[in-house]
């Protein structure tokens, strides 16, 4: 909500007492209604929205293990294959996460 209308991955905070593998599991499934399998741990980014925010950004890359997939919280969902993420309009936190996925798939190190 607070970057709206930029492309975001889906996920959310981490809630006290739980790890980083159990909240990406536990946000897929609030928000997208399906069971996925974190597979590989990327690089984190700091980012510092405004003086007051800043954000350590954990990504996975994941794998879809079951269910249907229901937009709970977003407007809009899509596949995007990595050669073309850089085309979105991303939240800016998400700049590096996307290079990191794009020289991953240069280098054939996606476990996809
Ligand atoms: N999920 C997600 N959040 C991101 C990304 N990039 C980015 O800057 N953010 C920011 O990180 C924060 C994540 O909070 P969230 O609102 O998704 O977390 P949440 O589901 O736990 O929400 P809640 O606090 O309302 O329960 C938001 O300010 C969001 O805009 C991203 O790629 N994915």
């Amino acid at each position: 909500m607070s970057h709206a209308l930029k492309w975001e991955f889906p996920g959310g905070k981490i809630e006290s007492g739980e790890t980083k593998e159990e909240c990406i599991k536990r946000e897929i499934k609030e928000e997208l209604n399906i069971e996925i399998e974190p597979l590989l741990l990327l690089q984190s980014n700091f980012h510092s929205y405004h003086s007051d925010k800043e954000i350590e950004l954990i990504p996975f890359v994941c794998r879809y293990i079951k269910g249907k997939l229901i937009l709970r919280e977003h407007q809009q969902i899509i596949w995007v294959k990595p050669s073309k993420l850089a085309l979105l309009d991303w939240a800016e936190a998400d700049i590096p996460i996307i290079s990191q996925i794009k020289s991953l798939e240069a280098d054939n190190k996606l476990p996809l």
